[in-house]
């Protein structure tokens, strides 16, 4: 068969070499990739053949974008073609702006936006978590507010704007509040998970999959496009070891804004005298927490390197 007739699907479950696929006709269908080359993702859409019950990849088609993930000990490629990184935070516990920080880098390199969502603002301490993301909103991301538990309904009304027509992708660190969000967004979530894991695994149970979750009650775009969320489960921090420390600072708006005047043309805006970035910081224009972070980040990046 030639390659344009092959059949289309999209990945929406993986672990390993076994993949989930789902047919444009809502079908599913165990699938496992023919080579290396065919390696892929939640979140693919792929070119298959049939093979008995089951199913070969064939290709994966382009990718608009690939997300990475980083554990202690390595980084893998798990989620792509996102329109949307939605990061839920708290003020208790209070959420962690390096964690913040990092994923917002993962996502400005992937060229995906990122929409933040401050929940639990029915306890005191939003007030100093709504503080701390004031340097976020001065670079122009949106902060959406919700108490996900004691009003639901009105944190719906408020995301699925946001959501119609896209595949988002949700991040929260533990605590946050992400269980809550995806239960309220998918209330079949659980029993789908079960189902994939039993699909992939053959009934072992596996936490570190991504699911892909349809939402039916979110409107499609004009085109067609349907709204889904993309949970993963334990997953805390992105991989960053491919970005080079001296992209960093293109990849934060508030340091990005005053780049073009240092004195050295590959300045690292960390020691060299007459750096625009350390004018702004001293004049108050860049948060010095986002400047600790940037260091932070370099000095990480730049052992990386030397490792790697
Ligand atoms: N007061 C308050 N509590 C909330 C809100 N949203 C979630 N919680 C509570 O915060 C705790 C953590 O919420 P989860 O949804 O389990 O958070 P998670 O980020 O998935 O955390 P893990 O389950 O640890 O991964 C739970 O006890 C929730 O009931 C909120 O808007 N206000
Ligand atoms: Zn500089």
């Amino acid at each position: 068969m030639a390659r344009e007739q092959l059949p289309q699907a999209l990945v929406v479950g993986a672990h390993g070499r076994h993949v989930i696929l789902e047919k444009p006709d809502g079908e599913r269908i165990l699938a496992h990739p023919k080579g290396k080359k065919s390696q892929c993702v939640v979140g693919d859409r792929v070119l298959w053949k049939p093979a008995g019950d089951e199913a070969v990849i064939e290709a994966p088609l382009p990718r608009r974008n690939l997300l990475m993930r980083q554990d202690e000990w390595r980084t893998k490629s798990f989620a792509a073609n996102i329109d949307l990184l939605l990061v839920v935070l708290a003020g208790e516990p209070m959420f962690s702006e390096s964690q913040l920080t990092r994923a917002l880098i993962a996502a400005e390199d992937a060229g995906i936006t990122t929409t933040l969502l401050l929940n639990k603002t029915d306890l005191p301490t939003a007030a100093l978590a709504r503080e701390r993301l004031q340097p976020y909103r001065d670079m122009g991301l949106t902060v959406l507010e919700t108490a996900l538990t004691t009003a639901p309904d009105a944190a719906m009304a408020l995301l699925q704007p946001h959501l119609a027509g896209k595949a988002t992708l949700v991040l929260g660190a533990s605590g946050m509040g992400k269980s809550t969000l995806i239960n309220l967004m998918v209330p079949q979530a659980a029993a789908e998970v079960r189902e994939i894991s039993t699909a992939l695994n053959s009934g072992k149970h596996t936490t570190t999959t991504t699911s892909w979750y349809w939402l039916d009650g979110v409107a499609a775009t004009e085109s067609g496009e349907r709204a889904a969320v993309l949970d993963s489960p334990g997953f805390q921090e992105f991989g960053l070891m491919h970005i080079t420390p001296q992209r960093l600072a293109d990849l934060m708006p508030d340091l990005r804004q005053h780049l073009g005047h240092c004195r050295f043309y590959n300045c690292s805006h960390r020691h060299e005298p007459g750096c625009g970035v350390r004018t702004a910081l001293e004049d108050g224009k860049i948060s010095a927490s986002r400047y600790r972070l940037y260091e932070a980040l370099w000095d990480e990046l730049e052992q990386g390197q030397r490792k790697g």
